[in-house]
């Protein structure tokens, strides 16, 4: 009886300090004069961003609407501080961001200071991430560029011949779906040297299961939300996934794909000649396999290790007296094997959805609108002579397929979840004293839709015309910001940027999209980690 009460009483003690702090921690917007929606003690505001499906950045374009361009809400007890003010952008992501240089912890993720497992480029932060994002630059210079071009090409000559066979069937396809075929090949190929005839065979398990991980952000509930409402086990949690995914690669997807690229490393490492100049192999090269790290940011290297961390030809050359290396002196040139297992799999997985979704949504633009479409037309048929010879340089002399590109992503921010950052230590921006920890969310697609940036003519129409130089180059820097901000903007900006126009280029000059019965007027959104079309993109190809 006795134990019974005071377990009782004990658990009723726990869950009013839990409640008192909840509330307390609630209070910061108020106290600081921000508007925000009222939060729930134990949810904060997630039920009305996540009830339905779809809806978080349709909630927070509402919430700006009826609370003005900086307001705050809660994610359980965490506080997000949600902007579409351009200046304030401008400030958080450029001028401060070595205040605001993380990104706001992900639902499931490791402890970004302190893991030895598990962080990469997108989830690491400070002098981690900066390390990090200084090997993995160089991959995605011009020159690297180029050296991918022709395999691009080859994957698109593919989906020609597969649209080809579409457009003599006279049938509806979703286009949505053959754009993740080929982007998936690209990436397997140029950036991990992986042979891939996804576009042919539709049931590579490989493929399957990285869609798999996407399927899983959606619909998996426990990945969802528990974190968010106790974020003090977030960490914990991550372990436990991380042990069964272990064991069980077919629970968690991700552990399958980062198994595949673990088996690409170990058999480049047992027979050198498979060796090639990939990104695999640029993070490869910077690999210390006998670092040991002790959870507090120091490692240490064996004598060779050591050699091949100071003396790789790095941005920020580290000085002799500076032998013993930690991890925060800034950018040593090394990288631990597991960030290139974990980092490999954010660029496999980044690296096909996003620029597959860009292309899916401006074909249906261009079917819906046709008089955009042919307007693309005549600019290809006038200065793409002949298309499957089109060149790296040719791509910057189309200025209308550079508008296309842009109003698609204009209207439709597909990676606007992840521009975010953490405030990491106390900081007044317009005179808002904000303390560290509080996260600020961009509301992007409030800044792509807002009528006195884009109008006159309405944001919700596709108007590639609203990019024509002369209008454009007056419209604040943060206007357009589909790619992110300032240092840590998406690092695969010009991949995605030359993939979408050579692909686009090349069919445009060879078919037409035309709406059909199965197109839908409005297309349905749905957030996997990314916004994409819910039912993909369907449309019927005709050959010009
Ligand atoms: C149309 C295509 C793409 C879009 C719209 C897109 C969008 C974005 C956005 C909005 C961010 C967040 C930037 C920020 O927080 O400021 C981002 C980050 C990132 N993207 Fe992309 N992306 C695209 C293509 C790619 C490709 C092709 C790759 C890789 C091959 C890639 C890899 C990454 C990585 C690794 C980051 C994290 C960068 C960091 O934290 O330092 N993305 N992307």
């Amino acid at each position: 009886m006795f134990v019974t009460i005071f377990l009782t009483s004990f658990g009723l003690g726990l869950l009013l300090t839990l409640y008192l702090k909840r509330k307390q921690r609630q209070q910061l917007f108020k106290d600081l004069g921000i508007p925000g929606p009222e939060p729930h003690w134990w949810h904060g505001n997630l039920h009305q961003l996540y009830s339905k499906p779809n809806n978080h950045h349709k909630q927070l374009q509402k919430w700006t609407a009826e609370y003005g361009k900086i307001y705050g809400y809660f994610e359980g007890p965490t506080p997000v501080l949600c902007v579409s003010d351009l200046d304030f952008i401008q400030e958080v992501f450029i001028k401060k961001f070595g205040t605001f240089n993380g990104r706001k912890l992900f639902q499931l993720q490791p402890d970004p200071e302190k893991s030895k497992v598990g962080i990469h480029i997108v989830n690491s932060r400070g002098d981690r991430w900066k390390r990090l994002r200084t090997i993995i630059n160089p991959s995605f210079t011009s020159a690297k560029l180029k050296q991918i071009f022709p395999l691009i090409n080859s994957k698109v000559d593919t989906l020609i011949n597969l649209m080809s066979e579409a457009s003599n069937d006279d049938k509806a396809v979703n286009v949505h779906k053959m754009f993740q075929r080929l982007t998936f090949d690209v990436m397997a190929e140029a950036a991990f040297g992986l042979e891939s005839n996804v576009q042919h065979n539709t049931d590579d398990p490989f493929f399957l299961t990285c869609r798999r991980v996407f399927d899983q952000v959606e619909k998996n509930l426990l990945v969802r939300y528990i974190p968010y409402y106790i974020p003090e086990i977030r960490f914990h949690l991550w372990k436990c996934i991380q042990l069964i995914g272990h064991f069980g690669k077919n629970i968690f997807p991700a552990y399958a794909v980062i198994g595949k690229i673990a088996e690409v490393m170990n058999m480049r490492s047992k027979d050198p000649t498979l060796c090639r100049p990939d990104l695999l192999q640029m993070m490869l090269d910077a690999e210390v396999k006998s670092a040991t790290y002790d959870g507090n940011l120091e490692i240490s290297f064996d004598k060779d290790e050591e050699q091949k961390v100071t003396e790789k030809p790095v941005l920020h050359t580290i000085p002799r007296t500076q032998r013993r290396l930690t991890a925060n002196v800034r950018h040593p040139y090394f990288l631990l094997s597991d960030e290139i297992k974990t980092q490999s799999m954010v660029f496999m997985l980044a690296g096909f959805e996003t620029t597959s979704t860009a292309l899916g949504l401006a074909v249906y633009q261009l079917a819906t609108n046709p008089e955009k479409q042919k307007k693309l037309h005549m600019e290809i048929d006038e200065l793409l002579t002949n298309e499957e010879d089109i060149s790296y340089s040719e791509l910057s002399s189309l200025p209308y397929l550079d508008m296309v590109f842009r109003e698609t992503l204009r209207m439709y921010p597909i990676g606007m979840t992840v521009v975010n950052r953490e405030c990491m230590q106390s900081s007044t921006i317009q005179g808002i004293e904000i303390p560290a920890g509080v996260n600020i969310q961009v509301d992007m697609t409030s800044v792509h839709h807002d009528a006195e940036t884009w109008g006159p003519t309405d944001p919700l129409k596709f108007e590639p015309e609203r990019f024509s130089p002369e209008i454009h180059d007056s419209r604040h820097p943060m206007a357009w910001i589909p790619f992110g901000a300032g240092p840590r903007n998406c690092v695969g900006l010009r991949l995605g940027m030359m993939e979408f126009k050579v692909v686009l280029a090349r069919i445009m000059k060879k078919f037409e999209f035309v709406r059909c019965a199965e197109t839908e007027d409005s297309l349905t959104l749905a957030e996997k980690g990314a916004i994409t079309p819910k039912h993909g993109v369907i449309v019927k190809v005709v050959s010009r």
